[in-house]
């Protein structure tokens, strides 16, 4: 990696922010809060997720952490230093994505974009040359590389972004939502570039709304809502935390699901599309009863499941009064 701070000191957070505050001044009226102390740490070469639906405050956080937005309050430090005294030093060893249309020029080519943006971060010609031909074709760009931009589309914009992110060969890659838009497969090939830059032991935090996303691609999710972090797991811890949650998914006729539904403790009983039914159960104790009822039974197909991702995030983000009762 170059930059000037030589051999990174692996033990330095990657992110590492304290009660960052935002509020925006409304012209007339109240002002908005946008975060409301954030505090968050990303450890070198973890692909971090931050989670949170519309208006939660993640563009805010990585406008902030971008070096492009000042907070109103709290600090927040890339690799050591911090993002306001020491922005100088903390832009080179960032990468942003933002995507959509900002800072592309549609009317030059994908190679012209990233010529102009390497003699921006003031590389040579020649240096700028070598590094745009080799992200034109990490980014599979290469055979339109000289077509206008405008007649590109979207996932090829997206994926020219994330190649200009790639220009200065940064150690902490921001993206806000990049694979917003995008159809599923251009989606999931943006995905996968976005693990490769990962495994090049690179810091990732990826502002995304997309729990699908955030669970493929994430070693842990931050989720905000309402400008606060409501939850900081790994994507399975935050599943286990709703592990009273647990349901039992079994393959019956009506008659033993009747007789499941009438057990003490079982909530509910639902039959899903493919023919089985989930049983919810008030509490982990009581999946026994009905292990053992459908056992006897005779029945074979039954199992156990945890909510995914997307139930806990629903959980979490839109009922906050649950989270004590999964947490506490
Ligand atoms: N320039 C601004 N002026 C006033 N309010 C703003 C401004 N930018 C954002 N906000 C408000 O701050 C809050 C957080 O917005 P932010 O864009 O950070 O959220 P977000 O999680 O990125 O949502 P989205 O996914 O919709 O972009 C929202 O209530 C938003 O309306």
């Amino acid at each position: 990696m170059h930059n000037n701070a030589g051999e990174p000191d692996r033990s330095v957070a990657a992110v590492d922010s304290s009660e960052l505050r935002r509020e925006y001044r409304a012209r007339r009226g109240e002002g908005v809060t946008a975060l409301d102390g954030v505090s968050i740490r990303v450890e070198q070469g973890e692909v971090h997720g931050l989670l949170g639906p519309n208006g939660a405050g993640k563009s805010t956080l990585m406008k902030i952490l971008s070096t492009v937005l000042l907070p109103t309050s709290g600090s927040a430090r890339i690799l050591g230093y911090d993002l306001v005294t020491e922005y100088r030093k903390v832009r080179p060893l960032l990468g942003i994505v933002f995507g959509g249309e900002r800072g592309l020029y549609p009317r030059l080519t994908a190679r012209q974009n990233l010529r102009y943006w390497a003699a921006l971060y003031g590389m040579g010609t020649a240096a700028g040359r070598e590094r745009t031909q080799t992200l034109l074709q990490d980014f599979g760009l290469a055979e339109r590389a000289d077509h206008r931009v405008e007649t590109y589309s979207v996932g090829m914009r997206q994926r020219l972004h994330l190649a200009r992110g790639m220009l200065a060969n940064p150690r902490v890659l921001l993206l806000d939502e990049p694979t917003n838009g995008l159809d599923p497969l251009a989606a999931r090939q943006l995905r996968e570039m976005i693990g490769e830059i990962a495994a090049e032991g690179r810091t990732v935090l990826l502002a995304t709304h997309d729990l699908a996303e955030a669970e493929t691609l994430c070693d842990r999710v931050t989720m905000i809502n309402h400008g606060r972090v409501v939850a900081a797991e790994a994507p399975r811890t935050l599943a286990r935390l709703v592990s009273r949650h647990e349901r039992i998914r079994v393959r019956a006729d009506d008659e033993l699901l009747a007789a499941v539904a009438g057990l003490p403790g079982v909530t509910g009983v639902n039959r899903q599309e493919d023919g089985s039914a989930l049983v919810s159960v008030a509490d982990r104790e009581d999946i026994g009863s009905v292990l053992g009822l459908v056992v006897a039974a005779g029945v074979t197909d039954v199992g156990t499941e945890l909510p995914g991702l997307e139930e806990v995030y629903l959980r979490l983000v839109h009922h906050g009064a649950d989270r004590d009762a999964v947490t506490g």
